[in-house]
């Protein structure tokens, strides 16, 4: 276990391309991070160089206070876990698990020990004659795992491990990777694009974008508190709905409007916008935080049910608002149909604001 800091790392690909930009961040002893953004963010770039295995273009990598930015790989005492398994074919489960502490020069009845711990905690113990050919892709997996765990790393590296696992397995390995987490304590880095494969692991979350940093936070920071336009529309499906607003107070009353929509807002809000002189604004809404209501008088619009679709525990609902859809997402129950006019409110304190011009979160 151990603590990572990497301080404005950088990486240059040729004379113009930045892998990676300015990236800070420290990482708690045990804490499971996940990098999370779109392809070509960033995510494995930042990985490789904590790895060792890409060079440092600018800024440094600290792993338990010491800088490692110019350590060779095998001596930062990291591992790391491909999505591509990785395993060596032409050894067994158990060769392929005890090769690096042999490497360690471990004595046999060590290595023993240690390959039947880790096989065990993976759940592989019964495989380790087998060769990985005789394993399914999920299983080849655990046998990465148990070899990156058999040498007690600092810190555990994990490049998007579970995305060649079907969606079952996926969802099933990722309480089986928190469980070991919770039981090694292991400072871990994993790297995915499923974003709901990071908000249901991480600790914190950061989400990258262009090589660098967008948002750094728990999985309810960046849910629920998305500090920018980019992290709102990138986390939770369906999506952040954004609606662009003009704002003007009228008697001391806040009214949102833009062609199709118009309302008042509570005078709460008042305080958010106190610094914001700008008379437009984003106004974001995720799904979830709107209610269909019976009343008319406690609905901020009324609209027309456009598509319905169920999803068992809950119904996604589609609206035409001017040319934009807008999705809410309701109980299972009662059920709508398209065409049915619904009265839509909103949760005033879970809306977000965003800036018009930077698409910062207006805060107050
Ligand atoms: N060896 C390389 N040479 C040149 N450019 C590279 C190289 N490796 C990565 N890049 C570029 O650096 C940027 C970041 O790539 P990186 O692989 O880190 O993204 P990523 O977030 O891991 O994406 P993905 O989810 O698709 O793996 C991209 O624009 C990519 O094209």
């Amino acid at each position: 276990m151990a603590t990572l800091e990497l301080i404005q790392l950088s990486k240059k690909y040729g004379k113009t391309v930045w892998g990676a930009k300015d990236v800070n961040l420290k990482v708690d002893n045990g804490e499971f991070v996940v990098f999370l953004g779109p392809s070509g963010c960033g995510k494995t770039t930042t990985l490789r160089m904590i790895a060792g295995l890409e060079e440092v273009t600018i800024g440094k990598i600290f792993i338990d206070g010491k800088d490692v930015t110019y350590l060779e790989p095998r001596k930062r005492e990291v591992s790391m876990v491909f999505q591509s398994y990785a395993v060596w074919p032409h050894m067994t489960v158990y060769e392929n698990i005890a090769f690096p502490l042999k490497l360690k020069k471990m004595s046999k009845s060590e290595v023993d020990i240690i390959v039947k711990e880790v096989s065990e905690m993976v759940k592989i113990k019964e495989y380790l004659n087998r060769y990985p050919r005789q394993l399914s892709g999920g299983q080849r997996q655990r046998v990465a795992l148990a070899r990156a765990l058999a040498v007690k790393p600092k810190i555990f590296l994990m490049d998007e491990p579970l995305s060649n696992l079907d969606a079952k397995l996926r969802v099933k390995m990722r309480t089986e990777l928190k469980a070991i987490h919770n039981q090694t304590g292991a400072t871990t880095i994993f790297v995915t694009h499923d974003q709901s494969e990071a908000l249901s692991m991480a600790d914190r979350i950061v989400v990258m974008r262009d090589g660098h940093i967008e948002q750094v936070g728990t999985p309810d920071d960046v849910y629920f508190d998305s500090e920018n336009i980019f992290v709102a529309g990138f986390i939770g499906t369906p999506p952040t709905n954004f609606f662009e607003m003009n704002i003007n107070v009228e008697k001391g009353k806040v009214k949102f409007f833009n062609e199709h929509l118009e309302f008042y807002l509570p005078d709460k809000i008042k305080n958010i916008l106190k610094d914001y002189n700008k008379n437009k604004i984003i106004l974001g809404i995720r799904p979830e935080s709107f209610e269909i209501v019976d009343e008319k008088d406690k609905s901020y619009f009324t609209e027309k049910v456009l598509v319905v679709e169920p999803q068992g525990s809950h119904q996604i609902i589609a609206l035409k608002i001017g040319e934009q859809i807008v999705k809410i997402i309701a109980p299972s129950f009662p059920k709508y149909k398209p065409n049915d006019v619904i009265n839509i409110g909103f949760d005033e304190d879970r809306i977000m604001l965003f800036d018009i011009d930077n698409k910062k979160r207006v805060r107050g």
